[in-house]
């Protein structure tokens, strides 16, 4: 398997909630070494270790690596003060298209709008050159950073060489 960074917790300072998900908590945090806003998405089980959930964010690991301006950038992995993994992620300073197109949806022009459109289809352009398929694209899954839409949340991608025998004879049933 390729290498994947691990960081140093205690390079992070000031952390702030920003949202919450199936994995658990995210928090904006400033990397002190590049003085450099980042989001540390964690890890978390209330119950044992769930082998689903463990094989999803391996895989988001291994996905994120690849990096594309459409696509939110991965850095590496770190251990937080209560042992827990965390994934170091490019920040996104306004947040999740849903969020965003409630609040903004009147006041955007069309070009704006067509531009978002292109934006989406150019990271999963990206993705599916890589052999990618997302499989749970929605507009809380896109995030917006200094204008632009970054495709995130590959937790329940599958890169196609991955997929069961089972899964691949529907595809080639299908074709
Ligand atoms: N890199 C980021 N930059 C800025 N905000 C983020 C970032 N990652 C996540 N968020 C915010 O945190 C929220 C929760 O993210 P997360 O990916 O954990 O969960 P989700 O996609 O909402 O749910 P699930 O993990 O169940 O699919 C997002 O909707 C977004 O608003």
């Amino acid at each position: 398997m390729a290498y994947i960074n691990y960081l140093e917790y205690s390079k992070f300072a000031n952390p702030t909630e920003i949202g919450s998900g199936g994995f658990g908590k995210v928090f904006k945090y400033e990397w002190k070494d590049y003085e450099l806003i980042v989001a540390l998405k964690s890890l978390k089980f209330n119950t044992d270790l769930n082998e689903k959930l463990i094989n999803d964010f391996i895989n988001e690991l291994k996905l994120l690596r690849k990096v594309d301006q459409n696509i939110i950038r991965f850095y590496g992995i770190t251990k937080d003060s209560d042992g827990y993994y965390n994934m170091v992620l490019q920040y996104a300073n306004d947040g999740n298209l849903r969020d965003y197109l409630n609040a903004n949806f009147t006041k955007l022009q069309w070009n704006e709008k067509l531009n978002f459109a292109k934006e989406i289809a150019l990271g999963l352009l990206f993705l599916h050159d890589n052999d990618i398929i997302h499989r749970d694209l929605h507009s809380k899954n896109i995030l917006i950073h200094q204008k632009q839409l970054k495709i995130a949340d590959f937790g329940l991608s599958k890169q196609l060489n991955e997929m069961s025998m089972t899964s691949n004879s529907v595809v080639h049933a299908l074709v």
